[in-house]
């Protein structure tokens, strides 16, 4: 590959200041640490993943906003020396980092200095097993399912290499048609279903669109949410390939409603296909989960282990990510050795040699460290098409904190959106050329365009990559010279090891960062929030049902009014919500069949119609 010297014969001098190859070895001492993978609050081990939250702060805003009233650079000649002496290469990766559109300034620089260090510090701590989500007293352990060796104990490390093995060999088996279902034409499976929300779907489906062959050994689909509608689409496409299909249920804790009611409708589909679902189930969860315990008491095809000590958003690393990939031929173990490789690259203490605290520097400055500009996420590239969605996940589940770890209140995050260019040009890039500038861009840059041999020039000298290629440029050079600022990450294609890079470049970006806004990237507190609502709503919508089915026995049966039902729920105040209730099971039909054989089935529609609003407001 071109050194950058290369590309500029005229002034052999701007040769990038650091020749930046990863260090293969790890440069870090192992702590043969043997302890629980869950400590309780009061444990002896240091909670050492904090960053002293005391260092100057308010001179940060200070030098932040001094910094940024002088404007973007615009000299050519001096841009293209900031871009030389700020890029940097992980040469055996061919990723390369472009940070000279973003306009931190050396003083902003000079000052986040002490705090990069402290946040090292931590990161190595955390890599060494401390509790670094102390909120739920776990440790943090994505980077081990990559190099199982950093993990703090011997028991963790088998764990992770008999997984990776189980995981290898069973997707071997699958694909040769050692392990089949029971009764399919084909006589091996051809399709895998993956039934799973969250992180348990978003790694999975990136990985699928980025690496997935033309032609897989087995196609996959997902099944992410509890839409029935969606849940029957997936089903009504596979047809009576759902006899060679392989159900992957994937779920961290077990019980998460939406993958349950996929399970519960997916078990359906194979009840009314008279095909038995334990034969072509796999289970991915934490041991002892009820998702575990019902795979393992239905004797399903399979089981694979999720950990505590890694979340959702970072599992794309273990079973969850690496079994659905292995089954559509993707190089698992190379999604492995990029992530690896990136890791050593990102465990450097050198800012300028840390492509991920690059990042984490650019994002500081750019949101000023409170979240005030939003992540555009651009990859040129069709099959990074659901990177940004990964992004959102992996970002702002992590970031988004209302808390930081001292107990103030500072609503941190940062937002994610994007999906592709250039297509994404002829949708919003004219509010980001033009419109409230209140985004930074990353770029996604991938070289090659086509794999050798395969391009052809669509007019004299020029390919339909070249169009790509300048779309990127242009459009990277447009917003700059509206002073808007954007990051650029290249690789040279997309293979599972730039898959794994990019994956392992971003979880430690996101790490980083949150400790230099001191809070926990690890824990998710607020989908706790939502899950316990909707909970709430379900139990009210039982007791609507329940005064509804009482009114129904009632002779003669007279339509009660909103505010009956709400008296009789003893939930006068959650009257709207009783209507929202009442109206959805109108909408679906839902005739209330009373209990036992009194009164006649209870007619929601009918009911509703009882009660329009201005009668509500007569
Ligand atoms: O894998 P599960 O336990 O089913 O959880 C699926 C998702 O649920 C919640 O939304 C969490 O906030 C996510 O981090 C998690 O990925």
């Amino acid at each position: 590959m071109a050194s950058l010297s290369g590309l500029c014969p005229s002034s052999p001098s701007l040769k990038p200041k650091h020749d930046r190859v990863a260090k293969l070895t790890p440069s870090f001492r192992k702590d043969a640490l043997a302890f629980s993978t869950r400590s309780n609050s009061n444990s002896k081990l240091s909670v050492a993943c904090k960053v002293s939250a005391d260092l100057s702060k308010t001179n940060n805003a200070a030098v932040l906003k001094k910094a940024k009233q002088g404007g973007l650079e615009k000299d050519p000649k001096v841009l293209w020396r900031r871009y030389v002496d700020w890029l940097y290469q992980h040469k055996e990766l061919g990723l390369y980092l472009d940070v000279s559109r973003v306009g931190f300034s050396d003083e902003f620089v000079a000052e986040m200095e002490p705090r990069f260090q402290a946040a090292f510090k931590a990161m190595g701590e955390l890599e060494k097993g401390a509790i670094a989500n102390p909120d739920e007293g776990r440790m943090v352990g994505h980077y081990w399912l990559r190099n199982s060796k950093l993990a703090p104990n011997s028991f963790l490390q088998v764990q992770i290499e008999k997984t990776l093995d189980a995981v290898c060999e069973f997707a071997d088996d699958v694909i040769s048609g050692k392990i089949k279902p029971p009764s399919s034409p084909e006589g091996r499976f051809t399709q895998i279903l993956s039934v799973g929300i969250g992180g348990s779907a978003l790694g999975p489906q990136f990985v699928a669109e980025a690496l997935a062959p033309d032609n897989p050994p087995l196609k996959i689909r997902f099944i992410d949410n509890t839409d029935p509608g969606g849940i029957d689409h997936q089903i009504a496409q596979l047809g009576p390939e759902l006899a060679s299909t392989l159900v992957i249920v994937i779920s961290k804790s077990g019980g998460t409603p939406e993958t349950r009611n996929g399970l519960l409708e997916v078990q359906k589909a194979f009840r009314e296909a008279g095909l038995d679902f334990s034969k072509q189930g796999v289970a991915i969860t934490q041991e002892n989960s009820l998702l575990d315990n019902t795979a393992r008491i239905e004797g399903w095809v399979a089981r694979f282990p999720m950990y505590d000590w890694v979340g959702g958003r970072t599992s794309e690393m273990s079973a969850v990510g690496l079994l659905p990939a292995a089954l559509q031929g993707i190089e698992i173990r190379e999604m492995l050795v990029g992530a690896s490789m990136m890791d050593n690259a990102t465990r450097s203490t050198v800012l300028r040699d840390n492509p991920a605290a690059l990042l984490a520097l650019c994002w500081y400055w750019a949101c000023d460290g409170v979240g005030s500009k939003d992540m555009v996420v651009l990859p040129y590239k069709d099959s990074l098409l659901l990177f940004s969605r990964y992004l959102q996940q992996l970002v702002m589940e992590s970031l988004g904190k209302e808390f930081d770890l001292d107990g103030n209140r500072v609503n941190q995050g940062i937002s994610v959106y994007g999906n592709k260019g250039s297509t994404d040009q002829h949708a919003y890039i004219q509010q980001l050329r033009e419109g409230v500038h209140n985004f930074f861009v990353t770029f996604i840059e991938v070289l090659r365009d086509r794999p050798p041999g395969h391009d052809w020039e669509l007019e004299p000298g020029v390919t339909c990559g070249d169009y790509l290629f300048g779309m990127l440029q242009g459009t990277r050079s447009a917003l700059y010279a509206n002073d808007r600022e954007s990051i650029t990450v290249t690789v040279q294609e997309v293979t599972p090891r730039s898959v794994g890079a990019l994956i392992a470049l971003y979880e430690r970006a996101v790490g980083l960062y949150a400790l230099l806004v001191n809070i926990n990237a690890y824990h998710q507190p607020g989908v706790e929030a939502g899950k316990k609502a909707a909970g709430e709503v379900l139990a009210l919508q039982k007791r609507v049902l329940a005064v509804l089915n009482e009114a129904s026995c009632e002779q003669p049966v007279e339509p009660l009014t909103l505010e009956e039902v709400a008296e009789r729920c003893h939930a006068p105040e959650d009257i709207e919500m009783i209507y929202k209730i009442i109206e959805h099971m109108a909408a679906n039909d839902r005739a209330l069949i009373a209990e036992g054989d009194c009164g006649s089935p209870y007619s929601l529609k009918v009911f509703l119609g009882e009660c329009n609003m201005d009668e509500l407001y007569a």
